[in-house]
């Protein structure tokens, strides 16, 4: 069974609200697939219907090829985590692996394991009542990988995360996938999938607004722009302009060049001995690659002041 999980041409309505419309996607293994969206995009909806638990009104959502409810063990194919508030607050962290894995005819050899690789071992016999929200995420992954699963899907992981923990899961997110495991992580934050998804399948109004690589993205995003600091502004401006770049000025010693790249910029001004003291190629980040794409796919926007 190969380890993909397959989405294709999801529709879901709640009375008035089309949650999905036509959501399509393939979650691959062996990287990071980064699944954002405004609020509202159908994010969870989807990861819902994938595991069984809302009905689709059309289309079909695979894992491993076959529908989640066909599958005897299930945690031994999908490890998920929904909402990590889901726990029985009177059991112990350890307890509460230990019910799920013997709940689900698991072996329960892999549970101490499992809560030193989130970080709870020292937690193990705290209630998990108790637990603030980034211990319940870390007891929900630990969970959610009882079962050794070559495919996971997070809803929102780095939820009550504090910075260190944020590195944390950024790590473990990286190292499941480099394992092999396809690993499906919704975020609205992308900021927080900078460095972990290799990937992204990116969501508005239910439907995919975007499914490509991080790389592509960001190439995109960046749009070519060549910064240039240089104290000899008028000389490397038609250097630059008579070569046939566009270039703009951006401060009292800077150029924004755009239809050049940077290495050509650099040996051009070489050769007309124009002094520079900065080339760069402008890099968009991860967070403004996905603004240029939901710009016009945001459902809940704060008023403009
Ligand atoms: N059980 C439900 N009943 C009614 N409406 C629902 C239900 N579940 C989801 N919706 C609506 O469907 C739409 C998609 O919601 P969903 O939670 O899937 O989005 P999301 O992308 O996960 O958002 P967020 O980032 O805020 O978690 C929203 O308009 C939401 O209000």
């Amino acid at each position: 069974m190969e380890a993909t999980i397959e989405v294709s041409g999801l529709r879901k309505r709640f009375g008035a609200t089309q949650a999905l419309d036509g959501m399509s996607f393939t979650v691959r293994p062996g990287q990071v697939t980064g699944f954002v969206g405004p609020n509202g995009a159908g994010k969870s909806t989807t990861m819902r219907v994938v595991l069984g638990l809302d009905a689709a009104d059309e289309g079909s959502a695979l894992v491993g090829g076959r529908p989640y409810r066909s599958l005897r063990t299930p945690l031994r194919h999908v490890g998920a985590l929904l909402d990590a508030g889901a726990l029985q607050p009177s059991r112990t962290a350890r307890d509460h692996l230990l019910w799920l894995a013997r709940s689900q005819g698991l072996g329960a050899g892999r549970t101490d394991a499992l809560l030193e690789r989130v970080g709870l071992a020292a937690a193990a016999k705290r209630r998990a009542g108790g637990f603030s929200l980034g211990m319940r995420q870390r007891l929900g992954i630990a969970a959610a990988l009882l079962g050794d699963p070559p495919m996971l899907m997070l809803d929102e992981p780095f939820n009550g995360l504090d910075p260190e923990g944020i590195v944390w899961i950024r790590g473990l997110l990286r190292s499941l996938a480099a394992e092999g495991r396809a690993v499906l992580v919704s975020s609205h934050l992308m900021s927080e999938l900078q460095d972990t998804a290799g990937h992204l399948v990116v969501a508005g109004r239910g439907r995919v607004v975007a499914d490509t690589s991080v790389a592509d993205l960001i190439e995109a995003a960046s749009g070519g722009q060549v910064t240039v600091r240089t104290t000899a502004r008028e000389p490397a401006m038609s250097a630059l302009a008579g070569a046939g770049a566009t270039v703009t000025v951006t401060g009292r010693d800077m150029l924004t060049v755009a239809g050049m790249a940077a290495e050509h910029v650099v040996r051009l001004l070489g050769d007309r001995s124009v002094p520079f003291s900065e080339v760069s190629a402008h890099r968009a980040t991860l967070e403004e690659a996905y603004l240029d794409l939901t710009r016009d796919a945001v459902d809940f926007r704060g008023a403009a002041r």
